[in-house]
């Protein structure tokens, strides 16, 4: 029996994680790229942009791109301002969200969680794509059950326009869901340059580190007595997210509440 493809939209796809999300929807049978939002181009057809060959149609008005190519999914890797608003467009249009971009507040996530609700229909938000983030973030909250004192290094590009990345802050909030609340370092510890302690997530402390040559990356660091634990990944290319963006998108067709974290979907 045929299966229907998977009708996409992707915006932002002339970017770092965009332009793989498009080979990623080219080599993957069940699914079909029907169009493109992007701020830029307007009109253009992706292939006549360098490096694509896509005869789908760019859109800066992402209202008109989902009423011309009726997708099924859309999926967005923008910027944090813009990525909410594509997800609210997409749900309000009956167009499940597959959300890699990063920077959403808890007011944002809990205002997509009511109008997925409301329109019953999936929608996933997924501030790492990656296997092995999702599984370092898992094992940093195994590893907190047992060592209360912990703190974050996350390491990126310095393209990022977020700090602390999605992924830092994801993995602050599962640690925080199983240890009691305690603040990092000496109780009465004083910053002599502000941000020297870098932020704070209920006592665990973050640090971003932005540097050219770097990809994504990320270390929990676990201190006990008289011993240490580290749990670092490292994404070297952006190919390390796609196999999630895919497993999202297939998982995203089925559901019908938002889920935040892939580590929410795989075993
Ligand atoms: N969830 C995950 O696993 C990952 C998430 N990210 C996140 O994905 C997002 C994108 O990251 P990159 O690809 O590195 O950034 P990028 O800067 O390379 O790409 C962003 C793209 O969005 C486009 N854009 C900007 N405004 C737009 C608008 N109004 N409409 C349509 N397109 C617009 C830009 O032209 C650009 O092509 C970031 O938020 C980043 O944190 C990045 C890597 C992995
Ligand atoms: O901007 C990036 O590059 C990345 N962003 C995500 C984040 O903020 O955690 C995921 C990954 O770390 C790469």
């Amino acid at each position: 029996m045929m299966m229907e493809k998977v009708k996409i939209v992707i915006a932002g796809a002339r970017g770092r994680m965009g332009t793989e999300a498009v080979n990623l929807v080219n080599e993957t049978e069940q699914f079909e790229l029907v169009g493109v939002v992007d701020h830029k181009h307007d009109g253009k057809l992706l292939s006549e942009i360098e490096g694509f060959h896509n005869d789908v149609r760019i859109y800066s008005d992402i209202k008109k791109c989902f009423f011309e190519t009726n997708p099924d999914v859309l999926i967005d890797l923008t910027t944090p301002e813009v990525g909410k608003v594509h997800t609210k467009i997409a749900l309000e249009n009956g167009v499940r969200p597959v959300v890699g971009t990063t920077g959403f507040s808890d007011s944002d996530l809990k205002e997509l969680e009511k109008l997925t609700e409301e329109k019953g229909i999936g929608a996933i938000i997924a501030p790492n794509f990656a296997i092995g983030a999702i599984l370092m973030m898992k094992f940093s909250q195994m590893a907190a059950k047992y060592f209360q004192d912990v703190e974050i290094i996350e390491l990126h590009h310095d393209q990022k326009l977020d700090a602390p990345s999605g992924t830092g802050i994801k993995t602050a909030e599962m640690i925080a869901s199983v240890r009691e609340e305690k603040k990092q370092g000496h109780p009465n510890e004083k910053e002599i340059l502000a941000g020297a302690r870098g932020a704070d997530y209920e006592g665990i402390r973050l640090h971003s580190v932005r540097l050219p040559g770097l990809i994504a990356h990320q270390e929990v660091l676990f201190g006990g007595n008289g011993q240490s634990l580290t749990i670092r990944h490292d994404s070297y290319n952006r190919v390390s997210f796609m196999s999630g963006v895919k497993l999202a998108v297939e998982t995203v067709m089925k559901a019908n509440v938002l889920v935040y974290g892939l580590e929410n979907i795989i075993e």
